[in-house]
């Protein structure tokens, strides 16, 4: 810490102010140069290459996708990797939307033929309307969008979809209760990605780059689609395999393809329409994640409570007494009985206790009748299976 009356946040993006904000200046050392940082706010910086100093308690991800940050190897430290689901979800449905819009009614080439024309140029409205023949398109209203992957940005999607008159097939096969209570009913199920390619003629995803979704859309898969059908990328570089596409493309295999993330492979290609990754680059969605995660981060770094975290339970516990330890465990037997001993041997009364676990994670907060000396804190560490201890004392 910078600052032992202060906690110090390491900043690798730029991060909306109405966040920042949350962050009081008299507790908080928020900076872009922190060198022993309590914990990390990020959007989309590579923090895989990175050496994430020992200080670090927590992970701030001002957004939904956590790709870009080793959540497995911070597992193995006991470090909460932190995001905002469904903060920006409604900046990329609209986004989204106008790329439907775009790829359908060829926007994007019509707008280039317009900047090209010459104002001065004689016959002007002539040239104009004989040019426009090229851009007609067609209209969404009754076309089949398939939609994979119905979380947060995907349930938006499907809703809007039926809204302006689609069809709506959608594939998830760990779809949310929630999130299958937030989806119209006219949405139909489909059995799977090959079934959502063969028969939707506008295909849109919205799925976590993972393993399992690197290459969802891919050569063999691709041939399923119509030869006028629109592929939509606004999930991540790499869920679909450009190059792929682009042979797709050129084999009249798919009408277009809209993305958000531009590469070599599909830069300049005429039926390529390439954003700059700008699904979530509005002011709504950037004060909405940031507000977010640094709620949860406060919430952590001052009272252990956890919200959010994608790689730890939800835990959340009303402070009992001043004297509060949080602890990261592995999910094996006897770790509570461990650390209550150490506790009791250390002469501590527990006041109120929670432990919850997810997967291989476990987590605990201890609120304990009296102060709670270093050695009992260091002997909790020594436990097998603790992966991190903090103590939080009410100041
Ligand atoms: N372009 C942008 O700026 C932008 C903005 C926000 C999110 N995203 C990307 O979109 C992704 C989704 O965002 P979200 O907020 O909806 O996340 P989310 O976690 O709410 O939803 C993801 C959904 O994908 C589903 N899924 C996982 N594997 C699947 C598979 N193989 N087939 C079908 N469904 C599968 C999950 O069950 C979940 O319901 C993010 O992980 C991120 O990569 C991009
Ligand atoms: O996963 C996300 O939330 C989006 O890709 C947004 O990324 P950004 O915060 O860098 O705009």
């Amino acid at each position: 810490m910078a600052d032992r009356a202060a906690f110090a946040v390491l900043v690798l993006n730029q991060i909306s102010k109405a966040g920042l904000e949350r962050l009081p200046a008299e507790r908080y050392a928020i900076g872009k140069d922190i060198a022993q940082p309590d914990a990390i706010l990020v959007r989309s910086a590579d923090m895989h290459a990175m050496e994430i100093p020992a200080s670090v308690q927590a992970i701030a991800r001002a957004g939904a996708g956590t790709n870009n940050i080793p959540v497995r190897a911070l597992d193995a430290r006991g470090v909460p990797v932190f995001n905002a689901p469904g903060g920006n979800a409604n900046a990329v449905k609209e986004l989204v939307l106008a790329g439907m819009l775009m790829a359908a009614r060829n926007l994007g080439a019509a707008q280039r033929f317009v900047a090209a024309i010459d104002a001065k140029q004689a016959g002007l409205d002539r040239l104009i309307e004989e040019g426009k023949k090229p851009f007609a398109g067609f209209e969404l209203c009754s076309r089949t969008l398939g939609v994979i992957g119905l979380g947060k940005v995907g349930c938006l999607v499907a809703d809007a979809a039926i809204k302006l008159g689609m069809q709506v097939l959608g594939f998830d096969p760990e779809i949310t209760v929630d999130a299958a209570w937030s989806l119209p009913s006219q949405v139909q199920r489909a059995a799977s990605v090959e079934d959502v390619l063969r028969n939707a003629q506008l295909v849109t995803l919205h799925v976590p780059l993972l393993a399992a979704t690197r290459h969802l859309v891919k050569a063999q898969n691709l041939r399923l689609m119509r030869p006028d059908s629109v592929l939509l990328n606004f999930s991540r570089e790499g869920v679909v395999d450009d190059a792929a596409v682009v042979a797709a493309l050129d084999a009249g295999q798919l009408g277009s393809y809209v993305c958000d993330f531009p590469n070599a492979a599909i830069l300049g290609h005429p039926r390529v329409i390439a954003l700059p990754h700008l699904g979530a680059s509005t002011r709504e969605a950037e004060d909405n994640c940031a507000r977010m995660v640094a709620d949860q981060l406060r919430d952590f770094l001052e009272h252990g409570n956890i919200r959010n975290a994608v790689n730890f339970p939800e835990v959340s516990m009303a402070r009992g007494s001043n004297w509060r330890v949080a602890i990261a465990n592995a999910n094996v037997p006897n770790m509570l009985g461990q650390i209550s001993t150490a506790m009791a041997e250390g002469g501590l009364n527990i006041h109120n206790m929670v432990n919850k676990s997810r997967g291989d994670m476990a987590y605990t907060l201890v609120d304990v009748d009296s102060a709670v000396d270093a050695s009992v804190l260091e002997r909790i560490r020594a436990i097998e299976g603790v992966l991190a201890v903090r103590y939080l004392p009410l100041t």
